[in-house]
């Protein structure tokens, strides 16, 4: 099966996604693979089902069938960057007369574990710098060169960078990866100048494979490392080893950068990355949570997506926010409390409530799933929390009667008879009316003396 995959697929993608799968054998009928987190899953279902099912009906399947499985965490070796072993499907360390560990213990050293290709959420915004990042993965030095990746602060440059790194260190441990912002290169330039140690510096430099290099930008005015930078470039372009590149503006935009050097960051490919758009943040934060194992649920990510729109490290500060705010404070993950929690750095949003966060909240006040509340049971145990809960819609959100019967696929004139009827228990039936009056001050926000408590 992989066989047939990998003839139909890039060497990159197959790498990043199908070396970490893990065969976990038929259930009842289907192939079931293992992925390491749902970010995966949902990755496989939408660009390699397909692929798969063909490669199985190559292989004679009549009715071929394939579904994934989250595997569980002991078995996820993504975030473990202390483990020296390589993950599962992974090069072997490396042989007598191979690369030492030591260069590979070094090219990772330099590369942080998280930014790799698996863990990069492409879209709109991203997907052509991801997509030359990936061409350069495969045909270093012969794709695109240099890479120049730009875009404004915490948009994913470095990630890229790193992830193109990654992909060469594990796929060619033998080559030399250096990664250096342009800050380090000047500095380590000026104490090669003052201990007299120029010819280690140029050895260190021209010698990579592999040449990243973080916010260009920052060569702008400085003459001598400019020249060094020049003549680094040119040996290793020569050589047709890879270099990329990442600014936080274009070439032609830098100012004060020698003409011959702009030249050259054009000669390759010139990339863009803008601010991710909303489903992106969504998909982004929902890879964060599931990384660090929490249990988020998915209208709090919209709500803090909502907030932070422009630079992915906010994103996810926000996010560690958010978790660090409910759990000090010992109160569970709403969208109350996360609005709460980034009231202090963005102005304050009134947190609009949703007739699925009522049926939840509901749901969980009377311990039973919101489908059987939505459901056609007729049993008091049912009908309560039913009733209640579109007493609670029409109360709290501003959807007309017609909407909220949709919603629990009835009529209108059900949903009115469920308010009168609430109405009518308020005041008499202890149950509803303390059940009425907490999910009520639930769902409008948590007042500062339940989180002070
Ligand atoms: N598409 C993405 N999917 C997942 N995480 C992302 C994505 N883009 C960025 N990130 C995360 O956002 C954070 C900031 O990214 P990164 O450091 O690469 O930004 P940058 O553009 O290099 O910023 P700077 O200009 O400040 O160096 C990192 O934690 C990175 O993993």
């Amino acid at each position: 099966m992989l066989g047939y995959v990998r003839k139909n697929i890039s060497e990159v993608e197959y790498h990043t996604w199908f070396a970490p799968v893990k065969n976990l054998g038929v259930q009842e009928g289907s192939l079931v693979l293992g992925v390491r987190n749902s970010f995966a899953q949902e990755w496989f279902r939408k660009h390699y089902l397909e692929l798969l099912e063909d490669a199985l009906r190559s292989l004679g399947a009549q009715n071929p069938q394939v579904s994934f499985q989250v595997l569980p965490a002991a078995q996820d070796t993504l975030f473990s960057p202390a483990d020296p072993s390589p993950a599962p499907g992974r090069p072997p360390p490396s042989t007598p007369g191979g690369p030492s560990a030591q260069d590979q213990a070094e090219n990772r050293k330099r590369l942080n574990p998280k930014y790799t290709f698996e863990n990069f959420v492409v879209g709109p915004n991203n997907n052509l710098a991801h997509a030359a990042a990936m061409g350069v993965a495969e045909s270093p030095g012969k794709a695109y060169n240099p890479l120049f990746i730009y875009g404004d602060v915490g948009l994913g440059k470095t990630h890229l960078m790193h992830a193109v790194g990654h992909y060469m260190s594990e796929r060619f441990p033998e080559k030399r990866i250096e990664y250096v912002s342009t800050e380090s290169f000047t500095n380590d330039l000026i104490n090669a100048i003052r201990d007299d140690k120029m010819t280690q510096f140029r050895n260190r430099y021209r010698s990579v494979d592999l040449l990243l290099v973080d916010d260009i930008q920052f060569l702008a005015g400085k003459e001598r490392t400019q020249e060094e930078f020049f003549h680094t470039f040119n040996a290793l372009y020569e050589n047709h080893k890879q270099i990329i590149l990442s600014s936080d503006r274009p070439p032609k935009d830098i100012q004060t950068l020698e003409g011959r050097l702009r030249s050259r960051f054009e000669w390759g490919l010139i990339t863009d990355i803008q601010s991710p758009e909303y489903e992106t943040r969504v998909a982004i934060l929902k890879m964060n949570a599931e990384h660090n194992r929490i249990d988020i649920p998915q209208d709090v990510l919209e709500l803090i997506a909502r907030q932070v729109t422009k630079n992915i490290r906010e994103l996810e500060g926000a996010l560690m926010r958010v978790v660090a705010f409910s759990s000090l404070n010992n109160v569970p993950f709403s969208r109350a409390v996360a609005a709460k929690a980034l009231s202090n750095i963005f102005a304050p949003q009134e947190v609009k409530v949703e007739m699925m966060d009522v049926l939840r909240q509901v749901a969980s006040h009377f311990n039973m799933p919101p489908d059987v509340i939505r459901g056609s049971g007729r049993v008091r145990e049912v009908v309560v929390p039913r009733q209640v809960a579109q007493y609670l819609i029409r109360e709290l959100t501003d959807h007309s009667l017609p909407e909220i019967g949709q919603f629990f696929g009835r009529d209108h004139s059900t949903v009115m008879h469920a308010i009168s009827k609430v109405t009518e228990q308020l005041g008499k039936d202890q149950e509803v009316t303390a059940s009425v009056e907490l999910l009520r001050r639930k769902m409008q926000g948590l007042d500062d003396e339940d989180l002070d408590a």
